[in-house]
């Protein structure tokens, strides 16, 4: 009998394939109220492959058979991760394969929040160009500015080097640690995050969420912000107080946003952010091109190959529970 596992994300039918020649696949989709035959499969399996679900205690304790949960994403806010590894549960992701993509979006996005890009398209295509432009519809210069990076990490390095080499900006950053690449060839400086809100023109957030950054950008944050001041976010929406980006803008405290990410997913029609001018608005698009999301499933699969045929799964975030076991097979 092969091992159960549940995917929960359609994946490309050749990966599918893959999965097929190893385990039983049980397929379900993501909702926010995963239906009862989820938990019966959930019961039996060795292994689930996705994106988004909560993977909580509430969730283990009915998953007594499983040995890995794999993220087809870098971020990995969803799982509770002290609890898979005192449970001695893998948990894998998806770093690197989408890094270079997720840079190119995010420095889109601040392209089009400066220029008004998806505003000057609309005017155009609406009819409205008859005469030479005015200052109304002036945007804002990107290069020579200062672009502050909250998360200098591998996409915010990433980001850091197309504005260091193409768009000779000067780079500051705020993280934990040091990063001696980004000080050393792209003469970034880690300060602050007072000193960063205050002197940066384009303002990044790209650290994962976690109770440390859980709306760490909120009204006082936005104050310090220059008036002039461009805010993106490319982590996770719950790292900012939405409420307060909505207040900001609508009082100019800062000049515009532009966002990949948000609070709630797909963000409701009715939301008050979509009411407001000076936004400039993605549906979760960083790592969406064709060929960095078959990567991404790819780096999954194998993950969930390895992990399961008693091998070290490629990228692994909980090493430790590798360590406990051969310490107690010892
Ligand atoms: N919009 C989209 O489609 C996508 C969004 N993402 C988001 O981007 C995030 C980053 O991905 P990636 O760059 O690969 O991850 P990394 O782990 O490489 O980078 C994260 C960086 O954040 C820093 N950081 C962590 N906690 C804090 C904190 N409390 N304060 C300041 N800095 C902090 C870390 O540095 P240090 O530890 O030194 O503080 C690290 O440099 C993902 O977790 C995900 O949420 C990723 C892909 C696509
Ligand atoms: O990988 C992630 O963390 C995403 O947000 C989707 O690419």
């Amino acid at each position: 009998m092969k091992p159960e596992v549940i995917l929960y994300k359609p994946i490309p039918g050749d990966l599918v394939q893959r999965l097929e020649t190893h385990f039983e696949i049980r397929h379900h989709l993501l909702a926010r109220e995963m239906p009862p035959e989820f938990y019966k499969d959930l019961s039996r399996s060795e292994g689930i492959i996705g994106s988004k679900l909560k993977v909580d205690s509430h969730l283990l304790d009915q998953a007594p058979n499983l040995k890995i949960v794999v993220n087809t994403s870098v971020g990995y806010d969803n799982f509770d991760v002290e609890e898979l590894t005192k449970r001695g549960i893998m948990a894998t992701n998806t770093p690197d394969v989408l890094t270079d993509t997720v840079a190119d979006t995010i420095f889109g996005l601040l392209l089009a929040t400066a220029r008004r890009i998806p505003e000057m398209h609309h005017y155009v295509r609406s009819g409205q160009w008859n005469e030479n432009i005015g200052e109304e519809l002036y945007g804002v210069d990107v290069h020579h500015k200062v672009l502050g990076i909250i998360g200098m990490g591998r996409i915010g390095t990433a980001v850091a080097e197309r504005a260091h080499h193409g768009f000779k900006m000067e780079i500051l950053y705020h993280n934990r640690s040091n990063s001696p690449y980004a000080e050393e060839s792209l003469q970034a400086q880690n300060v602050s995050l007072e000193k960063l809100l205050q002197e940066s023109d384009f303002v990044l957030v790209m650290a994962p969420l976690s109770d440390e950054t859980y709306k760490l950008i909120g009204e006082k944050e936005f104050q310090l912000m220059k008036k002039s001041a461009i805010f993106i976010n490319g982590s996770r929406g719950e790292v900012v107080d939405e409420k307060a980006l909505i207040y900001a803008l609508k009082s100019n405290e800062i000049l515009a946003a532009g966002l990949d990410v948000y609070e709630k997913e797909p963000i409701p029609k009715e939301s008050p952010l979509l009411k407001v001018k000076n936004v400039v608005t993605l549906p979760h698009i960083g790592s969406a091109t064709s060929e960095t999301r078959y990567q991404m499933f790819r780096l999954g699969v194998d993950n969930l190959i390895k992990g399961l045929n008693g091998e070290i799964p490629p990228t692994l975030i909980n090493p430790e529970v590798l360590t406990k076991k051969r310490e107690e097979s010892n």
